[in-house]
């Protein structure tokens, strides 16, 4: 890899970005998102399975939080992480807060919701930290079109809890889809529409733009052309 891609990026990130390629969650190709738009690249947090892999996002995540935190005086008590993607990363992120400062994150805790109520024993559709009255923090992986954070919001809305700043691993920066999808008109993404309808923070380690910098220079010509493509067609205005 030449170091002039490596030095396009902020070095934590382009360190996270090659974790990333090397554990294959980030692929080139032809894939179906959840929205329906056919991208050529695919960040899969599925795969952050392994050991050091888990360990290198989860302290992306809460090195990302606690930094924002710290500067911008944001507390929150819960990390919430809708399923199923978002539970293991909201769970292992609050391990590494500890870790990071026991003082100020010991306390800290995770939740997540179920796809489908459990209706025997403990019941309900939350799991860990029950969100009334606490302050929460949404932790996922990715945000396209913005449904399942949308999703998200309503069950801490629906709980009690009062969401104070989101944090995704990858902002695809796309903007959000019309009826027609591709009618050439400039919107905002789903983020940007996020972040002003609820006035929160809302932080993403890696975005479309860093990878496409990142990649450039590295011969991975005809990936790069693809993204770029894509780019400009689906391009966030904001
Ligand atoms: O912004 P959007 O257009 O909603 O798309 C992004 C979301 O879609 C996927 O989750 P999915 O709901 O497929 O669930 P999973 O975590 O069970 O894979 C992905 O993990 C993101 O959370
Ligand atoms: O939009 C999606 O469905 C989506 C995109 C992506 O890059 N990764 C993912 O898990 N989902």
């Amino acid at each position: 890899m030449s170091s002039k891609s490596q030095l396009a990026i902020a070095p934590y990130k382009a360190e996270f970005l090659k974790t990333c390629l090397e554990g294959d969650v980030l692929k080139f190709g032809t894939f179906t998102l959840k929205s329906k738009r056919i991208s050529p690249y695919f960040f899969n947090a599925g795969l952050f399975f392994r050991a050091d892999l888990l360990h290198s996002i989860s302290f992306a995540y809460a090195n990302a939080l606690a930094e924002y935190a710290a500067s911008n005086s944001l507390e929150f008590d819960v990390l919430f992480g809708p399923a199923y993607k978002g539970i293991p990363l909201a769970t292992a992120a609050v391990d590494k807060l500890a870790a990071i400062d026991r003082a100020k994150y010991g306390r800290t805790s995770y939740s997540f919701n179920r796809k489908e109520a459990k209706d025997h024993g403990e019941g309900g559709s939350i799991v860990g930290a029950p969100l009334a009255g606490q302050r929460v923090v949404i932790v996922d992986d990715v945000i396209t079109a913005g449904t399942a954070i949308r999703e998200a919001i309503e069950i801490i809305k629906r709980e009690g809890g009062t969401l104070v700043g989101i944090l995704v691993a990858f902002d695809r920066q796309e903007k959000t889809p019309s009826l027609t999808d591709d009618d050439g008109e400039p919107r905002p993404s789903a983020i940007g529409e996020v972040r002003k309808q609820y006035g929160i923070p809302v932080l993403s380690i890696l975005t479309l733009d860093d990878v496409i910098e990142f990649l450039k220079g590295l011969g991975t010509e005809e990936d790069l052309k693809r993204l770029e493509e894509y780019r400009a067609k689906y391009k966030a205005s904001d």
